[in-house]
């Protein structure tokens, strides 16, 4: 049963499901007769009980995936495109009911979490466009009675795991262009927030997708889906965003039978301010970067580095603009941050601040957990932050802005780079020759210059190094759920 707390705020209460989409079928109990709960980490109240599946289920799911691929590569790409069009109109007019479902288990703002959902929709509108043109090649042949043709076929059936900080965008911008092309999809969300990978399911059988085509594995075994996934011949891909730890399990395991995968993992984004740039700006953009979903982002500005000159002049707005953020049940209006995820993000954030202020770091702003009680926790900053100090190494995945000063561009790009990982990074400046060069130079996939907020359905979004491999949205994206097939004509007279 859906808790009334949720389903009282429900326009369509059919949108909140507690069962799993499994093959075309919705489970309410699972075979072993397992549950958890799905809880509000704003109160902590139970929504939902979700059965709780094991390999048997996930095998059904991918074998009815499997049958009903082969049909749906079949259709044209107008009628795939006409269905997911369906699924793009229906998320924006249940934007509200999504965003409520969103924001009761995951915990972020209400208009941040309806911004989730016009934002995942918006992949799912770029795909339905993008699926009509997925063009093949005609190469000039090698031999006078030769033709070379290069045909585009979809994977075959593709799994995803998805986390909890994006349920709804995340799972959105890889089931879209894989249903684009003529793939199936099977999807585990994460554990602590499945109910909008299901508001999903029921959207997608309204828009018509074919029954097994799309299934949903509601789990507190994500080790046993994610090798179920990685070992079942039927499955030819494997989509994952996440942590490079489990991103790093999840490849050896693919390796096993040389599955194609595609990793969006980890980052510790640099977020740069030169001497010459706009200050406001630069305020402005590192309290969207570092801020948005009150830190818990994987593109999140993680070390803000800022030139000498400026440094207290920029400290001091960003703490002023700090201190004007409201904390708080992400029902409630005017909240800019809800509570972090649970108690191991607490305890991250507290270990990062711990270390950076034993080894020499102020608070300028913060540092505690929120007087709310919960996983509430203060948005932080921190000052005179070095590179020997853990926030400079690890992501923090919290509410803390860490700003570190540097002089010579030579060194802050160093430092910049000095990571494993090269997801995203920014910096604010206004000299032209500066900014070509600090953004060649960035080892990063995705680099945002006098901008905080990099993310949308049409450009490439990804990493480099250990942030991962392929790309979402844009006209690339697609190609990660695309086979290449070379035909070489023969035969043909000279
Ligand atoms: N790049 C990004 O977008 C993200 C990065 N992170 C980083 O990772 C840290 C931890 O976050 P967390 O959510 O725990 O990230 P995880 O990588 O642990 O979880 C992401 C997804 O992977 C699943 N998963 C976990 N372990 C396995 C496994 N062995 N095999 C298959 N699937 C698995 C999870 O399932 P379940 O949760 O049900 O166990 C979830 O669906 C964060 O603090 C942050 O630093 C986190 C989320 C997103
Ligand atoms: O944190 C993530 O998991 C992805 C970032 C969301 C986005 O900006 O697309």
């Amino acid at each position: 049963m859906i808790a009334s707390t949720l389903s009282d705020r429900l326009n369509d209460k059919d949108l909140a499901v507690d069962a799993a989409l499994v093959a075309g079928r919705w489970l309410k109990t699972a075979p072993s007769g397992k549950t958890f709960t799905v809880t509000n980490p704003s109160t902590g109240e139970t929504l939902a009980d979700l059965p709780d599946l094991g390999s048997k289920e996930a095998d059904q799911a991918i074998d009815a995936a499997y049958e009903a691929q082969k049909d749906w590569a079949a259709r044209t790409s107008k009628e795939r495109s006409a269905v997911l069009r369906r699924l793009h109109d229906l998320m924006v007019d249940n934007a509200d009911d999504l965003a409520i479902i969103l924001t009761a288990e995951m915990g972020k703002p209400l208009a941040e979490a309806r911004g989730e959902i016009l934002y995942g929709a918006s992949y799912v509108e770029w795909f339905a466009e993008e699926a009509k043109r997925v063009y093949g090649d005609i190469i000039p042949g090698h031999q006078g009675d030769k033709r070379v043709v290069v045909l585009k076929q979809p994977v075959g059936v593709v799994a995803s795991i998805t986390p909890w900080n994006f349920p709804n965008a995340m799972m959105a911008r890889k089931m879209a262009p894989a249903l684009a092309v003529g793939c199936a999809f099977v999807a585990k969300p994460a554990e602590l927030t499945p109910l909008s990978a299901l508001a999903m399911g029921v959207l997608a059988e309204r828009a018509g997708l074919p029954r097994g085509l799309f299934s949903v594995l509601t789990t507190t075994d994500s080790a046993t889906m994610g090798k179920t996934f990685c070992s079942h011949d039927k499955v030819r891909k494997l989509s994952f965003t996440g942590s490079t730890r489990v991103g790093k399990i999840l490849m050896k395991q693919a390796a096993e039978q040389v599955m194609r995968t595609s990793m969006e993992l980890g980052g510790n984004a640099p977020f740069i301010v030169f001497n010459d740039a706009d200050l406001d700006a630069a305020v402005e953009g590192a309290m969207i970067s570092k801020y948005r979903n009150n830190g818990q982002t994987c593109v999140c500005a993680n070390r803000i580095y800022v030139q000498s000159g400026v440094y207290d002049a920029f400290a001091a707005k960003l703490v002023d603009a700090v201190k004007a953020l409201h904390v708080g049940d992400g029902f409630e209006d005017g909240i800019d941050a809800g509570p972090l995820i649970n108690q191991a993000a607490v305890e991250k954030v507290q270990d990062h601040i711990a270390d950076a202020t034993q080894k020499g770091a102020t608070l300028a702003v913060g540092g505690s957990p929120h007087q709310r009680g919960g996983t509430y926790f203060e948005p932080t900053v921190l000052t005179g932050v070095t590179s020997d100090m853990a926030i400079a190494r690890e992501e923090t995945f919290g509410p803390v802005a860490p700003l570190f000063a540097f002089d010579g561009v030579d060194d802050v790009i160093a430092k910049a780079n000095d990571t494993e990982f090269g997801l995203a990074a920014y910096f604010y400046a206004k000299d032209l020759a500066q900014v070509w060069r600090v953004a060649e130079a960035l080892e990063y996939g995705m680099v945002g210059v006098n901008t905080g907020i990099i993310s949308n359905e049409m450009a490439p979004f990804g990493g480099v190094k250990q942030s991962g491999q392929g790309r979402e949205g844009s006209k690339y994206g697609i190609d990660d759920y695309l086979e290449i097939k070379y035909v070489c004509l023969g035969s043909i007279e000279a």
